[in-house]
């Protein structure tokens, strides 16, 4: 319960959410107490200390949607499992029936003030931030279908195994939506699978099945839905191998001008963010998209 309260407490989640996401020194002593199994409402994080191994179950139905609370949660969590020292690996899947994440929750961005924007696309940023500096090996367990921010999501990854079911699709869809991909979102997709995929991808809202996802690189391996877990922590005892101190280093390298970017450009990037996604014509798109979706349903 005092997890519970200090996860609303606006008054210390800004510090908490301060904190760099590279070293592992910025305790924020309140809420490193519990270190095994905490459970939250819409993230089950199970640690196995033998193992250094952590798995994120995220379970906010109907379909994960990243929410303000769902996102703090996330980081909360993440800030937590970087600060043990033990903790060296974490999964990331689903436990929603066929859908990995639905990306950003849109009505975190529909008829909302600019305020709530503003602090909404802050810990988008921070989600980010974490989980694209981060000193464990991060694995996505892809068990569903994985459209925008929730294909951002595993793309924060090291690797990624998605579930061989055609049913499902990933990809960054934001122009469907009349919104576009910020600049740390494209430059991800690049660092993953080349300009050229990521500018016919993103341009065109492309969703990719999982053979097509696998074709471009957008996911490293697909396995039989039953499998994913399993292939997942298999293929995290190969990567927990590998010397820390090295492959840490690499990652740094390979990510960090991209971080650095967006550190430096915070505010000016809410700011953006929020003049767009206020703006008429792009509320009447998010409106005009939320209906589609129900309209789909029916
Ligand atoms: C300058 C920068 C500016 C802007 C940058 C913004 C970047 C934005 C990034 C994003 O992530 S935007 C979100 C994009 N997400 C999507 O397009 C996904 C939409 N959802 C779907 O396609 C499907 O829901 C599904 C994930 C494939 C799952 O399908 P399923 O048939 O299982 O569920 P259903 O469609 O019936 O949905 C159930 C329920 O959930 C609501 N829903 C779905 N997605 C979202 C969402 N992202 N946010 C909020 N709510 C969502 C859906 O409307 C249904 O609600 P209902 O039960 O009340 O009808």
């Amino acid at each position: 319960m005092a997890w519970r309260a200090a996860l609303r407490s606006k008054a210390v989640i800004p510090a908490l959410l301060s904190c760099s996401s590279h070293g592992r020194l910025c305790a924020s002593p309140t809420f490193i107490t519990q270190r095994n199994n905490s459970t939250s409402p819409k993230i089950k994080v199970d640690y196995d200390q033998t193992t250094g191994v952590a798995v994120m179950h995220m379970q906010s139905p109907p379909v994960n949607s990243l929410s303000l609370d769902f996102l703090t949660e996330l980081c909360i969590s993440l800030e937590k499992l970087e600060m043990d020292k033990g903790c060296r690996g974490l999964i990331i899947t689903s436990n929603q029936p066929k859908v990995f994440s639905a990306g950003l929750d849109i009505l975190e961005m529909y008829g909302k003030s600019p305020e709530h924007c503003g602090e909404f696309w802050k810990v988008v940023q921070e989600m980010w931030l974490k989980l694209y500096g981060s000193n464990m090996v991060t694995i996505a367990a892809i068990n569903g279908s994985s459209p925008a921010g929730g294909c951002l999501l595993s793309l924060t990854c090291d690797y990624r195994i998605m579930a061989d079911n055609p049913l499902y699709s990933i990809g960054l869809n934001e122009t469907q939506l009349g919104i576009v991909a910020p600049f740390w979102f494209k430059e991800t997709m690049v660092n993953t699978v080349g300009h050229r995929n990521t500018e016919v991808a993103l341009q065109l809202g492309l969703l990719y099945k999982p053979a097509e996802a696998l074709k471009i690189g957008l996911v490293d391996q697909l396995v039989p839905e039953d499998q994913v877990f399993s292939v997942a922590t298999q293929t995290m005892t190969k990567w927990l191998t590998i010397p820390e101190h090295a492959r840490q280093i690499t990652k740094s390298m390979m990510r960090n001008p991209t971080i650095d970017k967006l550190r430096t450009n915070r505010e000016a990037d809410i700011q953006n963010f929020v003049s767009f996604i206020t703006k008429e014509s792009i509320q009447k798109s998010l409106r005009m998209y939320m209906e589609m979706l129900k309209q789909r349903k029916a």
